[in-house]
């Protein structure tokens, strides 16, 4: 496989997310990859659904909640995004090599909060499902100015709050379980592409919420 980044920039990500919990590294992609997954994501804006919220039979869509509009990725199927799979490949590798986490699965989707959109303060698990062991969120966004709003917003341990602007190509990493963090109203469109790598292998990220 050929390498995505360098195994240096790699163990400095790792070592930041294990001493804050979360990391966030900018220009994850490059314009290659980049390109690749924003054609993919126009292509495919008519076919996202509203996302809801909490696994199963107590998945609801609640917009005062949660506003964005989702797109399940499935691998046998886009095959056009093999350049992000690659990539996928290669983070679940490095984290088990250097973080001896045993994840053995991942779901992805492709995220779109239109103007207003925004995600209320919560943490990627649910009560009844705990498999969701790192979370990846890369942003997608052209031009993103200050005053766009849609920052992520990460709740520190220590009480503080850290905003993350969505910039393109930007990717936070961070613990699911331990990082509750919200999405503050966009003031446009905000395109992302979501992930979480698994500890066990269901990936039913589109079945459970
Ligand atoms: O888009 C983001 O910045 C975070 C999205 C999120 O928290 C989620 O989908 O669970
Ligand atoms: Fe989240």
């Amino acid at each position: 496989m050929k390498n995505c980044h360098e195994l240096e920039d790699w163990l400095s990500w790792m070592d930041e997310l294990a001493e804050k919990n979360y990391v966030v590294v900018d220009h994850f992609l490059g314009p290659e990859r980049l390109n690749i997954i924003q054609s993919f994501f126009r292509s495919h804006l008519d076919n996202f659904t509203k996302a809801g919220i909490g696994a199963l039979a107590d998945n609801m869509v609640r917009p005062d909640i949660r506003g964005d509009y989702t797109y399940w990725l499935d691998r046998k199927r886009d095959i056009e995004l093999e350049e992000l799979w690659n990539l996928v490949d290669e983070t679940m590798f490095i984290y088990n090599r250097y973080c001896y986490l045993g994840l053995s699965g991942y779901e992805f989707h492709l995220a779109h909060y239109p103007k207003g959109g925004h995600y209320d303060k919560h943490l990627d698990q649910f009560n009844n499902r705990s498999n969701r062991t790192i979370s990846m969120v890369i942003y997608l966004n052209k031009d993103w100015q200050k005053g766009d709003g849609g920052e992520l917003e990460i709740f520190r341990e220590d009480g503080s709050t850290v905003l993350v602007e969505p910039l393109e190509a930007r990717c936070v990493m961070f613990k699911s379980a331990d990082v509750p963090h919200a999405v503050l109203a966009s003031n446009k469109p905000r395109y992302s592409l979501t992930g979480w790598l698994l500890q066990q292998p269901s990936a039913l990220g589109q079945f459970l919420g």
